[in-house]
């Protein structure tokens, strides 16, 4: 890894810094600027700070991560004995209707509660697997869940007896299936879905993975099991597509691609109903790709530090996995049908009390964003369970969150709700507040249905995508000058995470079968296999072409859009004050490549995001570069 001096931006050069670390096995080579400073020595301007500078407009906001725990974080020993009794979840739908599934998560005390709480500490007893006793000293409640999970509750028996097997088995078979994790800020909504630490558990050794991954990666990886054994049985393949996106201040943001230059709207439609229009989605085959995508687009979410949690998100955060398989229904061969269920798990952010959080400036403007939208959605779940208010408005319309869960919530798919939330006195009100929601959303009732669309309108909408994905390539190419070399598609890193992680759940024997009935089921002179297949393709090659524009634009200083790391290391600044303690701070900046990407992750080191949005240049939408800084933990 080196960056050179010819390659870096800024106005003026310096002889170039030479570094090692032990974590590389090569140098860093970074230019920098000398400033003397008060006091003596001198100060390591990194080039980076010269680049803000070369900004149209000063930064809008600033996104600051918070340092990683560097090893799981310590738990005491609860005193709740760890369930045996299975938690049975009834798989199918019985009648036209589906109740909200709803479950409880009750997260072990963390050390700041321990300590700064008094006697009684708890505030919540979990009964048996389905019950749960609050007990606010004033007035004590039980409530009743199709699930209860304790503090000693291990993320595969979640994953095992919360329901999502059965979400993910009616997404196969066409239905649309939401997962979403509820609670205050801090209670164990990420840990829940994602995994302990967060995107880091995807770096941590497979031990430590396989124990403490979320319910999300989980249900991938069901997903595909379940995937590869219908393939063996099915003439039809399956295809998928993702998206994942975050709705950060009421905007959206695609997290896949986060420079995507499209400005993301929610819109509404009879056939499709609320949806997020040029939302950046992609067809994969294997889990690894999945996987991948999970992980970027985890990195890629808004998170911040505040006194009640070290890493909070910051923002609603929507994965859709589409899971499309074209079926014959009748007789009529001309007749064919693609069934389109789909499989969205929603991290919502946490509500949170700025007297107990401590939000100031943009925080409180996250936070009041982050409320008013939890708001709606109380409101919205409050109607819809109350019996005599079913029938009339339900305020969707007023925040994009609850449009994007319309048909979550008393539409036509099928929910899980993990309501998730702190034992301890200091949260008492929230947590109460997170039980009475969760306690009315049980009450929702949904009318599931297959979701289908006819073979000819799927290839035709598949047509007009392809035809934009040609456009855009067009485009890069274009501004690229001739000089792309995507002629590669990107290879994805391969995870271990199984040992079918490789496997496409398009098998041999699949396209087989396929290929011989495509032959007969041909429409419009055209598959719906090759076509997925040129979509797959094009959106790749788009994706290499826009990371090519990005080094291009960096070699030439042109910082709209683009993603740099920088690398901080406090060392004995033994130039200066050769017996003294004192430390400087050097910095290098470099682009994000594989090395240095897996030093991000590594929970030995501190990460940061700062995310910056331009002002547009003229006739370009505004676009965001994040930087991410990495310190070593001490
Ligand atoms: N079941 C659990 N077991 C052990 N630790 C947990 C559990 N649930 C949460 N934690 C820890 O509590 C802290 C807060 O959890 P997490 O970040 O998942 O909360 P959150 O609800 O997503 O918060 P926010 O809304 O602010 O993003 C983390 O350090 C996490 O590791």
């Amino acid at each position: 890894m080196a960056i050179s001096s010819q390659q870096a931006t800024g106005r003026q050069r310096h002889p170039t810094l030479v570094a090692q670390t032990d974590e590389f096995d090569e140098y860093v080579y970074y230019p920098y600027y000398e400033k003397s400073v008060p006091g003596g020595g001198y100060e390591y301007v990194p080039e980076l700070e010269e680049v803000v500078e070369y900004e149209e407009e000063p930064v809008e906001y600033v996104i600051e991560r918070a340092p990683q725990p560097s090893s799981p974080p310590p738990q005491r020993t609860t005193v709740v004995q760890r369930t045996t009794v299975q938690h049975e979840v009834p798989r199918y739908i019985g009648s036209d209707k589906d109740r909200v599934r709803v479950v409880v998560r009750v997260r072990p005390m963390s050390e700041r509660e321990y300590d700064e709480s008094r006697k009684p500490q708890k505030v919540l007893h979990c009964v048996n697997e389905n019950s749960i006793i609050f007990d606010g000293g004033q007035h004590s409640r039980r409530f009743t869940f199709d699930s209860v999970f304790n503090e000693a509750s291990s993320q595969d028996e979640v994953f095992q007896y919360c329901g999502i097997k059965r979400l993910v088995d009616m997404a196969i078979e066409g239905y649309i299936t939401t997962c979403f994790a509820y609670g205050q800020t801090g209670s164990g909504k990420t840990h829940t879905m994602i995994g302990a630490q967060g995107a880091s558990i995807f770096r941590m050794d497979e031990q430590y993975r396989v124990e403490h991954l979320g319910i999300v990666p989980r249900s991938i990886n069901y997903l595909f099991q379940r995937l590869r054994d219908k393939t063996l049985q099915s003439s039809s393949p399956y295809y998928i597509r993702v998206s994942y996106c975050e709705i950060y201040n009421e905007q959206i943001r695609d997290l896949i691609r986060p420079a995507n230059p499209d400005a993301l709207q929610v819109r509404g439609s009879i056939e499709d109903g609320f949806y997020v229009e040029n939302l950046y989605q992609t067809y994969i085959e294997t889990i690894d790709e999945l996987l991948t995508i999970l992980e970027e687009g985890e990195l890629n979410r808004a998170m911040a530090s505040h006194k009640l949690n070290d890493t909070s998100s910051r923002s609603h955060a929507l994965l859709s996995i589409q899971i499309e398989q074209d079926v014959q229904e009748s007789d009529d061969p001309n007749e064919q049908m693609t069934r389109q269920g789909k499989l969205i798990f929603v991290d919502l952010a946490g509500s949170e009390k700025v007297k107990l959080s401590h939000s100031k400036g943009k925080q409180l403007v996250e936070t009041n964003n982050i409320n008013k939208s939890l708001l709606t959605l109380g409101t919205c779940i409050s109607a819809l369970s109350d019996p005599s208010k079913r029938s009339g408005h339900i305020p969707y319309r007023e925040s994009k969150l609850t449009r994007l869960l319309a048909e979550s919530l008393g539409g036509h798919g099928i929910t899980l709700m993990i309501a998730c939330i702190s034992p301890s006195r200091l949260c008492e009100n929230e947590s109460m507040n997170t039980l009475r929601y969760a306690n009315r959303a049980k009450n929702i009732e949904n009318e599931p249905v297959v979701k289908t669309d006819s073979k000819e309108n799927v290839i035709n909408r598949l047509k007009l995508e392809v035809r934009k994905l040609k456009d855009e390539n067009n485009q890069l190419k274009k501004r690229l000058g001739g000089q792309n070399s995507a002629t590669s598609l990107p290879r994805l890193k391969h995870r271990n995470y199984d040992e079918g992680s490789q496997t496409s759940i398009r098998s041999s024997a699949s396209s087989e079968l396929y290929d011989r009935q495509d032959t007969h089921g041909r429409m419009n002179g055209v598959s719906t296999q090759k076509i997925r297949s040129h979509h797959e393709t094009l959106t790749r090659e788009n994706e290499k072409l826009v990371r090519q524009l990005h080094q291009r634009d960096r070699e030439q200083g042109l910082s709209n859009g683009k993603r740099v790391i920088v690398i901080e290391e406090d060392v004995p600044d033994e130039e200066t004050y050769p017996s003294s303690n004192r430390q400087v701070t050097r910095t290098y900046a470099t682009e994000p490549n594989d090395e240095v990407l897996e030093l991000v992750r590594r929970p030995s080191y501190l990460t940061r995001y700062r995310t910056y949005r331009n002002k547009s240049s003229e006739g370009e939408s505004p676009q965001r570069r994040t930087t991410t800084v990495v310190r070593r933990a001490t």
